[in-house]
């Protein structure tokens, strides 16, 4: 008999979705498990690499010669079987390789690194020679490609006469914190036997005797000597004596050791009740149903999101809520910290490495019940899900843009399905994909369509900045604007403003009429290249020189638009010198934790103003806040994506809710130049269910999504030529697959045609319905890996955000 593993290995430049088998050696026989981490050696030089072990096979015989694994990396399985079987998955349907999967689903601590050793193999050749080639100390750990091209070949030349050897050793990151922990030895009976041998005046002695008659249970050494004001010596001598026992520990660090009081369920209004009855239902009954909870800003989703996870955790079930990571805030981590308590473990990027790991063991050990955090916390190896929720399900940043490119949605529905669990996607902007499926019942709708207590949504006004700029007005700040700002400072209430800075100066506009170029044949705004000076389309190909002046009103002020949150604070600083105003962007939320300190100051009114970038317009619960500014709506809008009207709805209708959530009023100004764009005009009265109308319209009309799906293949390379001419390869490879209804645009270069020296050239596929296409596009994704090693970059994208 023989045991055979299956492995995936991590072999950058050769990739396949298929495992290796290698023989377990009997040593290991009894320990080996489907989803440890093993060490194999692999090629001709038989270096040693990480492999994941997939499956586990016993056979009477083995005819092929195979392998030994070298050695296990783990001591128990770091993947249960349910995601190994999601990476499986998960690499088909995204087309990436397995390996790349199984790597994402850990924590970055457990993600290997390899370290290589140099030994001299040949007696002849003399530790002072190698040393001269490369010092003694770097033997142990050096890096190849940190070696000087005189330094390789010489080392180089070693190797080929087998006079040295270059030996690969898989470094194992992880390391948890550990503490001693102490425990007592002594009964009750015991005191006064001992306490007789002591010394009068070995007080410490004497406390930590009578410490331990009386506590039997463990507690951390660092807390008994603190609390005793004892040293480790009299805790080493006790230990001597026998009178306790020390071990090691692992000590969690614990990122929100904060919030230690419980918060009580609200009384649910009827809405919520019903929304909350659906999902419960579908826990009891174990049913892998998904509910779209569209509820306006403040209706309390939140609350409904609370409730359904403690009915999970009443049957005994456990409970993911995905979270987008900028509103992963302290707020709404200490909203779900404060009804679970120690059952919650909370993944996020603002973690440290340690502490993300340690947060991972928690789960993995069935210590925490509940997992909230951003995009990937969806990979947590939390088992017996009750159910899962997607907070702000149409935001962005649920899609990975690099491999693997899967969205959380869709794995979350996996997960669901495995589970026989409900999904509950929230938002006030459902996505039109999301949306649409309800229509159809797909997914089941579900209603919060007022806010909470009956307050009613902030008042928005539109000003138009063509006007404003006429009068001769401040550049970013409107007259309407300014006294608004001013009125709240006189009455002690709190504003929020805007800057919007996405799609930052890549786009023209006219400042007198507002018009935008566009491309003839899409009907999509032109981008700004500034390194050959045009106008270009990404989508079809179409470009064309700057406009001089506007072709639309003839005006010489066409210029590119964009601005900086410093600028602004410094122009609204001059305007109101009183004002205390907080700024908060990427330049000022760089440190750990400069984020939550920002928002700590401004729930607890220690200043008026809180400008900031997108960062600010999700989440935030802040009673005081009566006014909401958007210094510039248009930015997103004239992105050359086809889904920018829907970006600009969402965010202006989140960043509106910020205003007026409690007893006072709200009221909201929204600037720009196209004030009467649809998407603006429907924040403006914030009716979703209009925009959806009519966005589904428009996107019907251009065939995007969600009447299309999109497929997205970039080729990336040094020379522009050699990317171009790779999408041409590629796409020639996929005709005879695709159907005369499928729709190919390109190939063309990509938006930024050039990033870090190198080109980008991408085709897009629109279509309906293609049975070749997944296998074609499989294949294309096997052949990369010859690309790889002539420096060509293939990526593939399943239903892209954008194509840019
Ligand atoms: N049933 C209820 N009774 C009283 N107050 C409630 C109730 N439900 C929620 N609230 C309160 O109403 C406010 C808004 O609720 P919540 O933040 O959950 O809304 P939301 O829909 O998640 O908002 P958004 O999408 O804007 O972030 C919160 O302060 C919350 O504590
Ligand atoms: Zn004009
Ligand atoms: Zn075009």
């Amino acid at each position: 008999m023989v045991q055979i593993a299956k492995v995936i290995v991590d072999v950058p430049t050769m990739q396949t979705n298929n495992p290796y088998s290698y023989f377990v050696p009997t040593q290991i026989e009894t320990d080996i498990q489907v989803g440890m981490r093993v060490v194999v050696p692999f090629g001709n030089g038989n270096r040693k690499i990480q492999g994941f072990v997939v499956a586990l096979e016993t056979k009477a015989e083995e005819k092929n010669p195979l392998k030994n694994i070298e050695s296990l990396m783990d001591l128990e399985p770091v993947l249960n079987p349910e995601l190994i079987q999601l990476s499986s998955w998960l690499a088909d349907t995204t087309f990436a390789f397995q390996i790349t999967c199984l790597l994402t689903m850990l924590p970055n601590v457990m993600r290997a690194k390899y370290t290589k050793q140099l030994k001299i193999l040949d007696p002849e050749v003399s530790s002072e020679s190698l040393a001269k080639i490369l010092p003694e100390d770097e033997w142990k750990d050096f890096q190849p490609d940190q070696l000087t091209p005189k330094q390789q070949s010489e080392l180089l030349k070693l190797r080929k006469k087998n006079q040295i050897e270059i030996i690969y050793k898989v470094k194992n990151q992880a390391h948890s914190k550990q503490v001693f922990q102490i425990k007592s030895q002594l009964s009750e009976e015991e005191e006064p036997k001992i306490m007789a041998s002591l010394r009068k005046n070995a007080v410490k002695m004497r406390n930590l005797v009578h410490y331990l008659a009386f506590h039997q249970t463990a507690i951390k050494q660092v807390e008994i000597e603190k609390e005793l004001k004892i040293t480790a010596a009299t805790i080493k001598n006790a230990e001597e004596r026998g009178w306790l026992t020390r071990k090691k520990v692992e000590q969690y660090r614990d990122p929100y050791a904060m919030n230690k009081k419980l918060t009580l369920p609200l009384q649910l209004n009827s809405e919520q009740k019903v929304a909350l009855d659906q999902v419960t239902k579908s826990i009891k009954d174990q049913q892998s149903r998904t509910f779209l909870l569209e509820g306006v800003t403040g209706s309390g989703k939140t609350e409904v999101y609370l409730q359904t996870i403690a009915y999970a955790l009443a049957q005994n079930k456990t409970a993911i809520m995905l979270v987008p990571e900028i509103a992963l805030t302290p707020q709404m981590v200490s909203r779900v910290k404060g009804r679970f308590g120690k059952q919650v473990a909370v993944l996020h990027s603002g973690l440290s490495d340690g502490e993300k790991y340690d947060e991972w063991r928690r789960i993995k050990r069935h210590e925490a019940q509940v997992v909230v955090g951003a995009r990937s916390a969806i990979f947590a190896p939390i088992e017996n899900v009750g159910v899962i929720i997607i907070d702000e399900e149409h935001e962005t940043s649920y899609k990975q843009d690099d491999t693997p490119r899967y969205h959380a949605r869709n794995v979350a529905q996996w997960r669901s399905e495995y589970h026989n669990c409900p999904l509950v996607l929230g938002s006030a902007t459902p996505s039109l994909e999301s949306r649409a499926r309800s229509e159809r019942n797909v997914y089941q709708l579900l209603r919060l369509p007022d806010r909470i207590n009956g307050h009613p949504l902030p008042k928005v006004k539109i000003v138009d900045m063509r006007e404003e700029l006429q009068s001769g007005a401040n550049q970013n700040f409107s007259d309407p604007l300014l006294a608004a700002i001013k009125n709240r400072l006189n009455l002690k209430q709190q504003s929020i403003l805007m800057l919007n800075r996405r799609g930052y100066s890549s786009f023209i506009m006219c400042r007198d009429c507002g018009f935008v170029l566009k491309c003839p044949n899409c009907d999509i705004s032109l981008t700004l290249h500034m390194d050959n000076h045009r106008m270009k389309c990404h989508y079809c190909g179409h470009e064309e020189p700057i406009p001089k002046q506007c072709p639309n009103c003839h005006s010489e002020k066409i210029r590119y638009y964009g601005t900086g949150t410093e600028k602004v604070e410094k122009e609204l600083q001059a305007q109101f010198p009183e004002a205390r105003i907080l700024r908060m962007d990427v330049d000022t939320t760089r440190r750990k934790g400069s984020h939550e300190r920002i928002l700590q100051k401004f729930g607890q009114q220690q200043a008026d103003i809180l400008l900031g970038t997108q960062m600010i317009a999700k989440g935030l619960d802040f009673p005081n806040v009566t006014l909401v500014g958007v210094l510039n709506a248009d930015t997103a809008l004239e992105l050359p994506d086809f889904r920018s009207s829907e970006r600009t709805f969402q965010l202006l209708t989140q960043v509106s809710g910020r205003a007026g959530r409690a007893d006072k009023l709200g009221e909201v100004f929204i600037q720009t130049f196209n004030p009467d764009h649809y998407a603006i005009q429907l924040a403006k009265s914030q009716n979703y269910e209009n925009f959806f109308r009519k966005e589904m319209y428009i996107r019907h009309q251009e065939k995007y999504p969600p009447y299309y799906y999109t497929l997205q293949i970039t080729a990336a390379h040094k020379e522009e030529k050699v990317a171009a001419q790779k999408m041409y390869t590629v796409l020639n490879e996929l005709k005879p697959s695709l159907s005369p209804d499928a729709i190919v645009l390109g190939p063309t270069p990509k938006p930024i045609a050039r990033v870090k020296n190198k080109y980008y050239y991408q085709i897009v596929i629109k279509y309906k319905n293609e049975p070749q296409l997944h296998e074609a596009v499989t294949k294309i994704l096997q052949e990369s890996q010859a690309d790889y090693r002539l420096g060509i970059q293939l990526s593939i994208d399943s239903e892209p955000q954008s194509f840019m």
